[in-house]
């Protein structure tokens, strides 16, 4: 419990930004220790036991929590304009859900409207979201079109507007995708500029034959949309994104693996020695695609998001394990939110319905829940795939992703024994349906620092309308780009014995 500030002369009373959490465990990516933390101005001044401290600084009891660094949720789409609508969190109840949940910053995703150039784009996102977001965010830009333009445009992105990534759509054939000629174009762009080639890998040819025999067969509820892109479609596309990457050596991150068979394709890249990284949703992680199934429309429809969530009621744990075994990395939210008439868009077919799910609120709370007191997943792992892996990616580390004297004073203190069930009668998003309705999940938020403000305290929301800044993202992210140049130095095929045996190693750790 937070001890009550202890009226000190004013001369001695420093405005609100010195705090100190004490008697909590730090945890980081690798490893957990008893230390005090105190801030200072935004910034993580010192660590450690009986910390001298100035007066007029704020105490926070942390007994029996972990002290963790700010969540980084790098998949969003606030107020995104897709398929005939709107989502419906924006960036200032997007941001406030996320801090509700121990996230602290966020990275969305600008799409460029149809004719609108990626610049132009930019600037419209940056205009938006600087006076709304409650905490800090950066920005990855989708390229949903080649042409003469793209190359400069993305060259400006990277030398003047802090982006570092850059999302190719290898699926919504006719609207956002690129054919493998320009995805060999653009990940050779994205290696010149010190960039990181993010895909949306689905095979969209596949789909649109599909889907267009599915409808013909008069199948046109939320069910046609699994139906008309099972895993191996997402499989296919994500080893084929992987080989293309590593021909023209440009590192690679998938967004949003969705199944065992994608994750597996991913996983067996790395094994290669493919410089890749995976992420997956907190929805893949707690829920499942029999839903598809579920006599409500509404209800089938609120799960519609693509790649789709899996039938098979195994999916969930199989991807946990990955991110346990280090198959995948990261974990997003892709908080894309639709209510009920925008869903319904779709009412007669399911190619209509527009994608999107929720998650920004309760990614961290669902791999808690399914991963940590699961007992599958220890608490450094946890903040590797919630937060670190994700800052050193996208060069946001140490600033971003750690507890560290010099870090960012964004900081979460965990309670992993407190409850809560997941509602959307309660959430703090803006939508009128939550996918894990219901969920008991452990491990809450009980205080968010953001900049060394306390935006979450004692469970209550006090976030701050425009408090967040916008993140510069650095080219030639070290995690990233020290990797590509190991493998460039390797001779071609030796990789395959160690493959083998760290995938061999990989599977033996998945049955344990
Ligand atoms: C359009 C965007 C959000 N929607 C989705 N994942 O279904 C994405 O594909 O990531
Ligand atoms: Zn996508
Ligand atoms: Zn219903
Ligand atoms: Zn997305």
């Amino acid at each position: 419990m937070t001890t009550p500030v202890k009226k000190v002369p004013i001369h001695l009373q420093s405005s609100q930004n010195r705090l100190l959490i004490k008697n909590g465990k730090v945890v980081n990516e690798d490893g957990i220790f008893d230390a005090d933390v105190f801030v200072e101005d935004g910034v993580i001044k010192e660590l450690g036991r009986n910390l001298i401290i100035p007066g007029g600084t704020r105490t926070i009891d942390a007994r029996g929590r972990y002290i963790m660094p700010g969540g980084i949720d790098p998949h969003t789409h606030f107020e995104l304009q897709m398929m005939g609508a709107r989502s419906v969190d924006d960036f200032y109840q997007g941001t406030k859900a996320a801090l509700a949940g121990g996230t602290t910053s966020v990275i969305d995703f600008v799409i460029p409207q149809q004719d609108e150039g990626l610049l132009e784009a930019y600037e419209r996102y940056r205009m938006t979201a600087d006076e709304k977001v409650c905490c800090d965010y950066a920005l990855h830009v989708a390229v949903t079109k080649w042409d003469a333009k793209t190359r400069e445009e993305m060259a400006t992105l990277v030398q003047e507007h802090g982006v570092n990534s850059f999302k190719f759509f290898m699926a919504y054939r006719d609207v956002f995708m690129l054919r493998d000629p320009e995805l060999i174009e653009a990940f050779k762009v994205c290696k010149s500029l010190g960039a990181v080639a993010m895909v949306h890998a689905e095979n969209g040819d596949i789909i649109y034959e599909n889907t267009k025999k599915l409808l013909a067969a008069g199948v046109t509820g939320p069910e046609g949309h699994e139906m008309s892109r099972p895993e191996e479609v997402e499989a296919e596309a994500v080893n084929r994104a992987c080989i293309i990457a590593n021909q023209v050596s440009c590192p690679l991150y998938v967004v949003h693996v969705m199944s065992r068979s994608a994750a597996d394709a991913l996983s067996d890249a790395r094994a290669r020695g493919v410089c890749v990284w995976g992420e997956t949703l907190a929805a893949a992680l707690g829920t499942d695609g029999t839903t598809y199934q579920h006599k409500c429309w509404r209800h089938a429809a609120g799960h519609v998001l693509s790649p789709p969530l899996r039938p098979d009621p195994d999916t969930p744990e199989a991807l946990m394990k990955k991110l346990v075994v280090d198959g995948l990395q990261v974990t997003g939210s892709d908080n894309c939110t639709f209510n009920a008439d925008q869903k319904a868009l779709g009412k007669d077919d399911f190619s209509k319905i527009p994608n999107g799910v929720n998650g920004v609120e309760d990614r961290m709370s669902v791999v808690w829940e399914k991963g940590v007191h699961a007992g599958l997943m220890d608490p450094s792992r946890f903040v590797a795939v919630t937060s670190t892996n994700a800052a050193r990616i996208f060069n946001l580390y140490p600033r971003k992703g750690v507890v560290a004297v010099g870090s960012d004073a964004d900081i979460v203190v965990w309670d992993p024994s407190r409850k809560r069930i997941i509602s959307a009668e309660t959430h703090h998003q803006a939508v009128d349906f939550n996918i894990f309705e219901g969920m008991e999940v452990h491990g809450v938020a009980e205080y968010v620092i953001v900049g060394g403000r306390v935006c979450v305290d004692e469970c209550q929301i006090k976030a701050v309308h425009g408090f967040g800044k916008y993140l510069e993202t650095l080219p030639y992210p070290a995690y990233v780009y020290d990797a590509v140049e190991e493998h460039e130095k390797q001779p071609r095929g030796v990789a395959r014995s160690e493959a083998d045996a760290k995938r061999q190693h990989e599977e033996d750790l998945a049955l344990t």
